[in-house]
């Protein structure tokens, strides 16, 4: 039997590692896309520092593309397209920016980035292909090509329920796919409940990340200057209450063990280092779809309102940073009557 083909989009910290475990398996034709980086590990491969590999130097996959459309270009099918760039919806909509390989009713898609309700505008644009959800806990960082992962590659993998496809089919396509990614140096696993787990993802995301990200501090920093308190954990509560309202119940002590994940270490979570970087942050898969779900259910969410209202301020700064748009030199005079 001939050899799946896989294609990663975004190897970053968790893409590259993702793609690296891939390798290792064997199992499958390994295609990535690398934009920023191209030129340099097209020539000289990855540098890897992995605390589940080793040191790897000058690894290359069997084909790198600088974009999609070069992919597409490439090769007919896809059997698998792994997304693992950041998910930025305000920015790229990435159902968009995978479209040229995704082939309806034949390519599955696999979702390998934080948020809540990602799978919707995949299940939406291509109703007939499977749509897997990957929930990574790993720690992983690209410094300029030099890949550095601290924390082990653990995952979850589930499927975004998709009706127009039977349950068989899409679990049996979850579970081909974590036999060409699980080896023994990591740690992936079936998880049967994609929603229950996103949910459960958000507590830490939804109310850690965030206010790291407003405030500029570590889990640790947030935790002894009282921001923990004040803050992350009636935002963890409400994100417990839109859980129960959309029919998801999250463990009695996931509050507990949330906070206590971060023992030891001066965390900095992925929207904290965003920030630092002057990168856009997720702000819309990790709070905005929660708050339109919440809104949806009826639930009141004063912590969680205030977080996304600042944060959206945040994101805007960011985006000017960036060059995505540009002020008039002059402010405009507005006529808009306050009171
Ligand atoms: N890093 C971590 O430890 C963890 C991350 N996650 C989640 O995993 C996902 C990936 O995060 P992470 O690896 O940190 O992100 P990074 O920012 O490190 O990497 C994203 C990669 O995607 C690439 N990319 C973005 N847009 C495109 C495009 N249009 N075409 C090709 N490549 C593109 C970027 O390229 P370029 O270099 O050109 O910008 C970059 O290499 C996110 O959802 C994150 O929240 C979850 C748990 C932990
Ligand atoms: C919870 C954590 C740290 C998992 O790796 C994460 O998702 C993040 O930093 O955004």
């Amino acid at each position: 039997m001939s050899k799946p083909n896989i294609l990663l989009i975004g190897t970053g910290g968790v893409g590259t590692i993702v793609a690296y475990g891939i390798h290792y398996v064997g199992k499958s034709n390994l295609s990535v896309v690398v934009r920023r980086d191209y030129q340099k590990v097209s020539k000289d491969g990855w540098q890897i520092d992995s605390c589940d590999y080793g040191q790897i130097k000058g690894w290359k996959p069997d084909n790198i593309y600088p974009t999609v459309e070069a992919a597409a270009e490439a090769q007919p099918v896809f059997d698998y397209v792994i997304i693992t760039t950041k998910n930025l919806p305000d920015v790229t909509k990435v159902e968009e920016l995978a479209a040229p390989v995704i082939t309806p009713e034949k390519t599955t898609v696999i979702l390998m980035q934080n948020g809540f309700d990602i799978g919707r505008p995949f299940i939406a644009k291509y109703p007939k292909n499977v749509c897997i959800s990957g929930v990574s806990h790993i720690g992983s960082h690209n410094h300029g090509g030099a890949i550095k992962q601290t924390q082990k590659d653990k995952s979850l993998i589930s499927y975004f329920v998709n009706p127009n496809l039977s349950t068989e089919y899409q679990e049996a396509k979850t579970k081909e796919f974590i036999s060409l990614y699980s080896n023994e140096n990591n740690n992936c696993t079936y998880f049967a409940d994609a929603k229950w787990y996103r949910y459960r993802k958000l507590v830490y995301n939804a109310t850690l990340n965030t206010v790291a990200a407003l405030t500029g501090v570590d889990t640790g920093r947030l935790d002894l200057s009282g921001g923990l308190a004040a803050l992350s954990i009636p935002a963890m509560r409400e994100v417990i209450s839109v859980a129960k309202a959309d029919g998801v119940e999250l463990p009695e002590d996931v509050i507990n063990s949330v906070v206590h994940s971060d023992d030891g270490d001066w965390f900095s979570p992925s929207m904290l280092v965003d920030v630092r970087k002057g990168n856009p942050i997720e702000l819309e898969v990790i709070l905005g779809n929660l708050l339109v779900v919440a809104k949806e259910l009826g639930v009141v969410t004063p912590t969680l309102t205030i977080l996304y209202e600042l944060l959206k301020v945040v994101q805007y700064r960011l985006k000017e940073g960036k060059g995505y748009f540009t002020v008039p030199e002059k402010r405009p005079i507005s006529d808009k009557f306050y009171k």
